[in-house]
Order: structure tokens, then C-alpha cells, then sequence
């Protein structure tokens, strides 16, 4: 298969005809028959305004959803490396644990307060090792929670901080540390550094994409930034009222939305009319290529 960006790439991820329903005393349909294909290595951008369902989208594809949600209809098939298909929506309580985490986490939104205030990033990062893999040694465990920390870019010192000593940035971080730290296939990113400045977030944005590239998994990341997910995406999907209106490659959805909504949404950024390309970077001119690669430098 080809993905939107030229690449060859398998899937890790289907989504086929999800609908998702609150059964609340007047019922909402916040997911209508959504269809998504999600790539190895690639990054999907989710976006679309508040209350379109991109939130209740990533929590039915992690089973999160909470009554009264319900999936009314549809078929998730996370497509292991190993070559067997799992279908996550039958799997068993302990089946889900298990997968949770090992083979697809999730940054919630706001995360850097999912910490547990009264535990070190140390104790955190070890009984979340612990619990997926039981053998493991202690100098395995001191290893990994090392190298995941460098990873994001915290110092190593920082295991034995509590979550208060942290800024919020180094917070958010070790959220992403702990959301990697099993070598996950697909990575879900709900609005992961919106409480953050916008230096800090383009720190660990910029550091999401090079992690990527290094490692290779999957992310899906959710924000109603849409200039910001046509920086970091290779591909976009656009969330209407509960349904997905388009699904291009960042650099088709730029230049050639098809839905009036996306074409709307793009006129909505002041920094995304007048001067197409300026946002971006300074210098990048119209025929560039993806945005996406040309973002995947360094900070
Ligand atoms: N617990 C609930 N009970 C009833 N309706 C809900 C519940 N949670 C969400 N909804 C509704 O479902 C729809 C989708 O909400 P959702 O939070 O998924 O949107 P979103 O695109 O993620 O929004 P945001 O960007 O603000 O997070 C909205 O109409 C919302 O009001």
C-alpha cells in the first residue's frame, strides 16, 4: 500500500464504520461511521473544533470510552508487527490491560497532571515496566526509564524527582517518556501540549517527530491547531459534526482541500491565509515538498 505521502507502508491501524453514541437523555452521536487508516510510521493529524469528536474518536479506538458512550457500530483492527490482527473491540479485560500501553498509549489531554503527585518519575516509570513485562531486572528497569528520559529530553537526575519539582514542560515530557517506555506501535496524542507555551510546545513537538523517525511508530495527534498539525503531519483527517469529511496528505489538504469545512478551517487561521507558505518556516516556498518533512529537522 502507498500511503498519502508516497511511502510504502502497511498499516497498523483500521478503523472501519465507528460510530459512537452517549446515550444521555437525548442521545448524541459524536462518532458517525468513521473510517481511518492509520500507517507504520506515520504521523495523522485529527482536527476539527471543539465538540466534533475527535476526543471520544481516540477513546473508543483505546476502548477508554466510559457509559453512557457506547460503540454503536464498527470494526478496530490494530494490525501487530508480528503479522496477527487484533480486533480490539473483542478483547478480553486482562487482553486489553496488556495491550493498553505495550503496543498502543495515549497522551491525554492535560497529562502532565496524570502524574501520581506522591511517587518519583523513577517509581512510575518501574511499576509501569513492571506491570507489562514481570521479569524484568532491575538494571533492565534502571536502563530503559534512563533511556526513555533522554529520549524526551530530561535529565536523568530527574528519576528521582516528584511530579511537583518538574516545570510543566519537563512534566509533559515524562508523560511521553512513560507513553513510549514499552516501545508502543502507535502513539495517541490528544491535545499533549496545549496548557504549554508556545516555545516549549514546539520543543516537544519538533522532538515528537525526530522520535518517530528514530523509532518508527505510528502517532496520531489530536488538536484543533490546524497549522499546527500541517507543520508536524503526514497525513490529516478532518472531523465535521462526528464525521471524518476529509483525509488527505498534509500537503494535498494545503493546497487542495476538497470539503468546503477544511477549505473554511484553513481560511480561519489568519496565519494560513493571504501568503500560503509563511507560516511554516520563513523561506519555504510554494512548491516545497510536505510540510511534514521539511519539519522533521532538529530544534
Ligand atoms: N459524557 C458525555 N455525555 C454526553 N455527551 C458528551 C459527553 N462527552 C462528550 N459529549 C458530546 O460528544 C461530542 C463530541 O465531544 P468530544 O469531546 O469528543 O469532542 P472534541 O472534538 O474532542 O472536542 P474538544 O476539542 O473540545 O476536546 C460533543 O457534542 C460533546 O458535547
Amino acid at each position: 500500500m502507498t500511503t498519502a505521502t508516497g511511502a510504502a507502508a502497511r498499516p497498523v491501524l483500521t478503523v472501519e464504520d465507528l460510530t459512537v453514541v452517549y446515550e444521555s437523555d437525548e442521545p448524541v452521536t459524536a462518532v458517525k461511521h468513521a473510517d481511518l487508516t492509520l500507517h507504520r510510521g506515520e504521523i495523522l493529524g485529527l482536527a476539527g473544533e471543539s465538540g466534533c469528536g475527535k476526543t471520544t474518536l481516540a477513546y473508543a479506538v483505546n476502548r477508554l470510552h466510559r457509559p453512557p458512550a457506547r460503540i454503536a457500530s464498527g470494526r478496530i483492527t490494530f494490525h501487530d508487527k508480528s503479522g496477527e490482527d487484533i480486533d480490539i473491540l473483542a478483547l478480553e479485560d486482562a487482553e486489553l490491560r496488556a495491550f493498553r500501553w505495550d503496543k498502543l498509549s495515549m497522551v491525554f489531554q492535560g497529562a502532565m497532571n496524570a502524574l501520581n503527585p506522591v511517587t518519583t518519575v523513577r517509581a512510575q516509570l518501574r511499576d509501569t515496566l513492571l506491570a507489562h513485562r514481570p521479569g524484568m531486572s532491575r538494571k533492565a528497569i534502571r536502563e530503559r526509564s534512563e533511556e526513555v528520559l533522554r529520549r524526551v529530553g530530561v535529565d536523568v537526575r530527574r528519576l528521582t524527582s516528584y511530579p511537583h519539582e518538574l516545570s510543566g514542560g519537563m512534566r509533559q515530557r515524562v508523560m511521553i517518556a512513560m507513553a513510549m517506555l514499552l516501545e508502543p506501535q502507535i502513539m495517541i496524542m490528544d491535545e499533549p501540549t496545549t496548557a504549554l507555551d508556545v516555545v516549549v510546545q514546539r520543543d516537544i513537538l519538533r522532538e515528537i517527530v525526530r522520535l518517530r523517525d528514530e523509532l518508527d511508530f505510528a502517532v496520531v495527534f489530536i488538536t484543533h491547531d490546524l497549522p499546527l498539525l500541517l507543520e508536524i503531519s503526514d497525513c490529516i483527517a478532518v472531523m465535521l459534526e462526528g464525521e471524518i469529511v476529509e483525509l488527505e496528505s498534509a500537503q494535498r489538504l494545503y493546497r487542495d482541500a476538497s470539503h468546503p469545512y477544511t477549505r473554511r478551517l484553513l481560511g480561519s487561521f489568519p496565519s494560513l491565509s493571504g501568503s500560503r507558505g509563511a507560516f511554516i518556516r520563513t523561506g519555504v516556498d510554494e512548491t516545497a515538498p510536505v510540510p511534514a518533512q521539511a519539519s522533521k529537522e532538529r530544534a
